[in-house]
């Protein structure tokens, strides 16, 4: 005889649930994807701060005290956010929005991951670390989610100075202190994340639109977010070349920076040019930037790594 896995309804929508959420409920709630980047940005300033390989043990430490502290980040915007994500179809079966897990294991989850976060950098990086992982975790819970996202269309780019802390982390684990360059890693992220995330706004602002958050496509439509897009491209490959000037970097990191960012414009463009000209933004036109983005970022810091270990 089979007997059906025991299921409950759910107290939000009424729909059957499992009666237990699994470990995977758990690690749905930290967001592995959007992590497996910034987790990269904090690895390879390690690599750029160490001007070499930052060993071993330090980079599972800082690797596992960042999954921690970016994935409790996670819990808790999913905590907040749990009335708006139910109400959109790529987060409604989140397991916080369905009620597969309660707010209260969440919080407790989400606590528990952010200790074991601080501890860890504390005693095994440097007590650095563990305030700019804390600053990261709460600019984007408190100054972001809680804050900024539901207020007004600046919620990104003042928000998005959560996501620039990584290499803030990585840099402190293993120097115990920062200096300039590491504040234009900071200084590209900031930069960089209006692009990212308004060619994705761009997409689904639909959504946003009747869950009632002022992004900015929703706000001021699509040609003043493709112009913002434009100037903060600029802005991001502009930054990307500084630490040349300060002596930082040498050529290989230049180059690398020259082609990702010449392809960062070519999308922008290719972006604004569509929308000016008064067509409706379709899919197909954001996606290319949207992606784009996120590997432009991801080779840009490894551009930086290999050029500071390459060209000691
Ligand atoms: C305030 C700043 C940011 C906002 C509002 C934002 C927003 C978003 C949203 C809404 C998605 C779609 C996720 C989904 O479909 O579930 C996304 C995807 C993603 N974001 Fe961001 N993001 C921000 C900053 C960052 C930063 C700093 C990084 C890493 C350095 C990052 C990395 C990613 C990655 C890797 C994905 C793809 C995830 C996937 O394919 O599911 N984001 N972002
Ligand atoms: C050092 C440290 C701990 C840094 C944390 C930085 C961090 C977690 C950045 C995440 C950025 C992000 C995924 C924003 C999307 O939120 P959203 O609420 O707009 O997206 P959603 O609608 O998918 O929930």
């Amino acid at each position: 005889m089979t007997v059906d896995r025991a299921v409950r309804p759910s107290p939000m929508t009424g729909a059957a649930l499992p009666a237990r959420a699994t470990w995977r409920d758990y690690l749905a709630l930290t967001k592995p994807k959007v992590i497996s980047l910034l987790l990269w940005t904090t690895l390879t300033a390690m690599v750029m701060a160490a001007r070499g390989w930052p060993g071993l043990g330090l980079l599972i430490v800082v690797g596992v005290a960042g999954y921690a502290s970016a994935g409790s980040a996670g819990v808790f915007n999913m905590i907040i956010d749990r009335d708006i994500d139910l109400r959109m179809k790529r987060t409604a079966t989140r397991p916080t929005t369905s009620g597969l897990i309660s707010t209260r294991n969440a919080a407790i989850f989400g606590g528990a991951l952010q200790v074991l976060s601080f501890a860890m950098l504390w005693f095994w990086a440097t007590p650095l670390a563990a305030w700019m992982s804390l600053a990261g975790f709460l600019t984007y819970v408190v100054v972001y989610t809680r804050w900024l996202k539901r207020a007004t269309w600046h919620n990104i780019v003042l928000g998005g100075a959560a996501g620039c802390f990584p290499p803030l982390v990585g840099w402190a684990a293993v120097t115990g202190n920062l200096n300039l360059f590491a504040w234009f890693l900071f200084a590209i992220i900031f930069f960089w994340t209006p692009v990212h995330f308004w060619a994705l706004a761009l997409m689904i602002k639909e959504e946003y639109r009747e869950v009632g958050i002022p992004m900015l496509p929703v706000v001021y439509g699509d040609k003043l977010t493709v112009m913002q897009i434009g100037l903060y491209a600029i802005g991001t490959v502009g930054l990307s070349l500084m630490p040349a000037l300060l002596g930082e970097v040498g050529w290989l990191y230049v180059l690398s920076a020259l082609g990702l960012g010449a392809l960062l414009l070519r999308d922008s463009w290719r972006l604004y040019r569509y929308v000016m000209a008064g067509n409706k933004v379709e899919r197909r036109v954001a996606l290319p930037l949207y992606l784009y983005s996120m590997l432009y970022l991801a080779l840009l810091f490894v551009a930086g790594a290999a050029d500071r270990v390459l060209l000691v």
